[in-house]
């Protein structure tokens, strides 16, 4: 293939994307719209996005996030940028999506639970355009507010949990992970988890946190967001093997926030090699500058996969989507029309 047959190649494949924060995967256009009313501001390009080749530290990107939730603070802002992030992963052949979002307050009037339900109207809508795309929203605790508001945020996602038919499936608990302990959580994930919702923990995303990865692996967590430092703990990969749960990978996000030094070090090769169960995701696409494609394009050459191998990453992560065993079914049938005609032209 040439290096622009690649290119299509990983935007047709069918793909899922496990891990997605909304506000960290706004795109440089829809940043302009926004920006466009928000001329007080004066915020440029750099200060929300890392380039190509440009590098920061894991807190300079909190920082960014400030930044990012200054820009988007009413109930339009939150709505058009739901409608556009679904719009670009499905332009980038995303057919299934959680979208995980952090409720907040905001002196612009919106309170967490119409923050919610402004997320809920934008997947909604999207919908309604019959794009394909299959949208679920996890709710995401900021590990910056702290057990009181870990508590309210998983009451809401309780409630909608209930009253959306499937759309929110679950928590996230995501935040700086250089602020609080994980024990402070453990009991409301462990009241999200008796409710039925599903849990999608950051774990390990810094060294040194065996002590709070521990107490997070009893909950337990239905998958693992990055667990870039994981292996250094035998007795924790032992045990995140044996409870058999899927790692959401991020690649680009640990490399441009420097938590690992090069694309070949990235564990995305430790854990393929066991066979354990993993997805490629982006994180923040937008911050990030990145695609769901572009990371498989990372991974296939950085770790030599040919397209059957690309393909069987992607058809595997749909057994670890928090949606039902009818819609894995729906999903798995769906990747298995367009497999032919993609394979063969990846020949
Ligand atoms: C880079 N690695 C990361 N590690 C941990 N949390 C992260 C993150 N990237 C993003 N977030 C979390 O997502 C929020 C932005 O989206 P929402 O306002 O929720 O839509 C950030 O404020 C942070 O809490
Ligand atoms: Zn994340």
């Amino acid at each position: 293939m040439t290096e622009g047959e690649a290119l299509q190649f990983y935007r047709d494949l069918p793909k899922v994307e496990l891990h997605a924060h909304l506000n960290g995967s706004i795109s440089t256009s829809t940043m302009k719209k926004l920006m466009a009313h928000k001329p007080h501001l004066d915020i440029q390009n750099g200060m929300t996005m890392i380039e190509k080749g440009q590098k920061r530290t894991l807190e300079e990107c909190f920082q960014m996030f400030k930044i990012i939730h200054q820009i988007t603070d009413t109930a339009e802002d939150i709505l058009l940028v739901t409608k556009d992030v679904i719009k670009e992963f499905a332009a980038d052949g995303v057919k299934y999506l959680e979208l995980r979002s952090t409720p907040r307050d905001t002196s612009m009037g919106l309170t967490k639970r119409s923050y919610v339900e402004t997320v809920l109207e934008g997947i909604k809508q999207c919908k309604e355009e019959d794009l394909d795309i299959d949208v679920r929203y996890l709710l995401s605790v900021d590990r910056r507010g702290g057990p009181t508001v870990a508590k309210e945020t998983v009451k809401l996602a309780e409630e909608f949990y209930c009253s959306t038919n499937e759309l929110v499936l679950g928590v996230d608990l995501s935040g700086d992970p250089s602020v609080g302990h994980g024990k402070d959580f453990v009991d409301s994930l462990s009241e999200a988890r008796r409710s039925g919702l599903k849990l999608a923990l950051h774990l390990s995303e810094i060294p040194n946190q065996e002590e709070e990865t521990e107490l997070l692996l009893a909950v337990p967590p239905d998958r693992i967001g990055h667990g870039t430092f994981l292996t250094a703990s035998t007795n924790i990969v032992e045990r995140v093997k044996q409870q058999n749960i899927p790692l959401e990978l991020c690649i680009t996000s640990n490399i441009k926030g420097q938590t690992v030094s090069a694309y070949d070090e990235h564990h995305f090769g430790f854990w393929y090699n066991l066979g354990h169960p993993f997805l490629l995701c982006t994180d923040d696409k937008g911050v990030f500058a990145t695609d769901l494609s572009v990371e498989y394009e990372i991974a296939a050459k950085t770790f030599n996969l040919n397209p059957d191998c690309i393909w069987d990453l992607s058809i595997k992560g749909i057994d670890y989507i928090f949606a039902s065993e009818g819609i894995k079914k729906n999903l798995k049938e769906k990747w298995m029309q367009l497999k032919p005609k993609l394979l063969r032209r990846a020949l």
